[in-house]
């Protein structure tokens, strides 16, 4: 068994899909009471991992353990010390939000008293209020992903897994989840996992980052240690012409500590921003083969973090994704002024098992979430959760 402090360990966990591997010998973990931001562009693994750390897939390849308990030989262990939101949320539109959640409570073989009490909490917390007794198809995106959020929370797990938790949400919405799982970090110090393709989500919210490419984390730390290792200032320059021979230019400089070229855009790591421009503009005026179109200064961001050991930025996959000002495009927008049209009908949740998520993919067929039949004994409703604030 893990220390009492790791909450989450992983060592070499692999998975394969045929050739492909999703999740390429990954070696984390994550202490008690840290929220855990697990960074990367689209198809990175990030949801492989966290299935496999739910009990919902069995890994290929290596170890690991939640609060202490092998995911694939203690999976019941570990489903009722873990609660689970994944990016599809399951629920069932023809029911209230108060019946899931009361539904969710017996599943886990919680009293009828005690799920009363526990429901009464998590509406506070999560802040539906009075929406819990309309049927879930007149809630909007972000009151779903709430709900959704709440159902995690009904047994009072210790690790609460959060798969990209604000994906389609405007910025209002999304402020609201990052103050809540902020509060139950806080509140009731219940560690989080929680995976995103938002540089400024990881940014705020995690104590520590990991960074995930191609199945491998490719770089792990605090969001300042991951940016001092950048530099302490950016510099970027986009040009015409013989963009190249401008970096090489640059890259003479005593003053600049590394040069990443990936299109028209030259971005320079210095550690002194503000005197860098000058001898930076005089060494590109001496190319002239290329010529400026651009020139900013900025703190480096975690963007520019994945950049260098990548080679690539996280926002490429997905260019509806507009890097630390979080999502673009219209149809990603979920939260809607009316509450009577739901732009997104995730399939019901049939009531008994309950699946392990909507999506077809990254299932194994054997599992069912939460544990059923409900667990023998069922986990004590723990420490109290907070109100929300007035
Ligand atoms: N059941 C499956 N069968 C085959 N390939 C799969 C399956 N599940 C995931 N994959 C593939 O594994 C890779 C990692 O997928 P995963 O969903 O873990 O990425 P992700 O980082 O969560 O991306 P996203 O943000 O798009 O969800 C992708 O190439 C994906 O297509």
């Amino acid at each position: 068994m893990s220390s009492s402090l790791t909450a989450i360990r992983a060592e070499g966990v692999e998975r394969r899909f045929g050739d492909l591997r999703a999740v390429d010998g990954v070696s984390l973990e994550v202490q008690a009471g840290e929220i855990y931001g697990f960074l990367g562009p689209n198809g990175a693994g990030k949801s492989t991992l966290t299935r496999i750390l739910c009990t919902l897939l069995t890994p290929s390849a290596g170890r690991a353990t939640v609060a202490g308990y092998d995911v694939a030989t203690q999976p019941g262990e570990v489903r009722l010390r873990a609660g689970v939101a994944l990016q599809e949320a399951a629920l069932d539109d023809k029911q209230t939000g108060s019946e899931m959640l009361t539904l969710q409570g017996r599943f886990y073989g919680l009293s009828a008293k005690t799920t009363k009490a526990r429901v009464d909490q998590l509406t506070s917390l999560v802040d539906i209020g009075s929406a819990l007794d309309r049927r879930i198809g007149t809630y909007s995106g972000g009151m779903k992903r709430r709900l959704d959020l709440a159902l995690a929370l009904v047994h009072d797990p210790e690790v609460l897994f959060l798969d990209e938790p604000t994906t389609g949400l405007d910025p209002v919405s999304r402020a609201k989840v990052w103050q809540e799982v902020r509060r139950l970090n806080q509140e009731l110090g219940m560690t989080v996992f929680l995976t995103t393709q938002y540089l400024e989500e990881a940014d705020e919210l995690a104590d520590r980052v990991g960074i995930i490419n191609k199945g491998r984390l490719v770089a792990e730390g605090s969001p300042a240690q991951l940016k001092r290792t950048i530099g302490t200032d950016v510099v970027i320059v986009t040009l015409t012409g013989d963009v190249g021979s401008a970096g090489r230019a640059l890259e003479s400089l005593e003053l600049v500590e590394r040069v990443e070229i990936n299109g028209p855009t030259v971005t320079l790591s210095v550690s002194d921003g503000p005197s860098a421009i000058s001898p930076i503009a005089v060494a590109l005026a001496q190319v002239p083969q290329a010529q400026v179109v651009e020139l900013s200064l900025r703190r480096p961001s975690l963007d520019d973090v994945f950049l260098s050991v990548t080679g690539e930025h996280i926002t490429d996959s997905d260019p509806f994704v507009a890097g630390a000002s979080g999502p673009q495009h219209p149809q990603r927008h979920q939260e809607t002024q009316s509450h009577q049209e739901p732009q997104r009908t995730p399939p019901p949740r049939p009531p008994l098992p309950r699946p392990p998520g909507s999506s077809p993919r990254a299932q194994d067929s054997s599992a069912t979430w939460p544990p059923w039949p409900p667990a023998p004994c069922a986990p004590s409703p723990g420490t109290p959760l907070p109100s929300s604030p007035p």
